[in-house]
């Protein structure tokens, strides 16, 4: 089992890239279960609030370690374990719909991997279909998953991309993602307002009309 979710993690859409767009992961990474991940993350960070000097006997202080593991393991970083990753279920395109489709608006909530520190904002995923459509609520579910790891934008926009082009069976997909990182905004050079943007896209996006209409489309509001 665990052999097998490894295969299935590096496997993960390798069809278009040459470039390693998986996450770095030790060879060992699936061997131990959440829980006995959650139990040693607890013990780390124990040692880590005592070496910061504080006083773990104290009650709003006692719960800390079992809380931020589990939130490493369960809440913030689920996306590191391939079992929930979503099935991306597609539909024959029987109605022939054959321009543009845009997913809007998808909430990011993720962690940069070099601070371990909040990434927020959307993204916005795009796609021209073939002989295939994808449910919505799976492009979002795709979107959760991967951000749900430690990460930096531009991989988070490959990842998301790669996998919308294997599943459709398209080059044609475009993901872009805005989003604010608060190791930029509240620490180092404590930016507030800036944000950065990723774009990346293959097929019929390599066409700039092609990308002027998706710029069309996000400026639409419809409340
Ligand atoms: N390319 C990219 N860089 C990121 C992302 N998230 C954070 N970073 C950057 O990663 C870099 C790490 O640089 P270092 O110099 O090793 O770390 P640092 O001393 O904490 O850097 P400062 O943030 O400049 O204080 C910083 O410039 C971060 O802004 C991301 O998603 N993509
Ligand atoms: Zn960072």
């Amino acid at each position: 089992m665990k052999e097998k979710l490894t295969e299935e993690f590096e496997s993960i859409g390798n069809m278009h890239y040459s470039a390693n767009t998986n996450t770095p992961l030790r060879e060992d990474a699936f061997v131990k279960t959440d829980d006995e991940k959650v139990q040693n993350i607890q013990k780390h960070f124990k040692a880590i609030m005592e070496e910061l000097g504080l006083d773990l006997t104290d009650d709003s202080l006692s719960g800390t370690p079992y809380r931020v593991a589990k939130m490493y393991v369960k809440e913030l970083f689920y996306g590191l374990n391939p079992e929930h990753k979503p099935k991306l279920s597609s539909f024959e395109n029987k109605y022939g719909y054959g321009k543009m489709l845009v997913e809007s608006n998808i909430s990011i909530d993720s962690s940069c991997e070099h601070h371990f520190l909040p990434i927020t904002g959307f993204a916005h995923v795009a796609y021209i279909p073939g002989e295939r459509v994808i449910g919505l609520s799976k492009i979002n579910r795709l979107v959760d998953y991967y951000a749900h790891r430690p990460q930096v934008q531009e991989r988070l926009c490959l990842q998301i991309l790669k996998d919308l082009q294997e599943a459709l069976n398209t080059e044609s997909v475009l993901v872009m993602i805005s989003s604010k990182h608060l190791c930029v905004s509240s620490r180092g050079i404590k930016d507030k307002s800036s944000y950065t943007t990723t774009l990346e896209y293959g097929g019929e996006f390599n066409d700039i009309n092609r990308r002027k209409e998706f710029f069309n489309c996000l400026n639409q509001k419809i409340d």
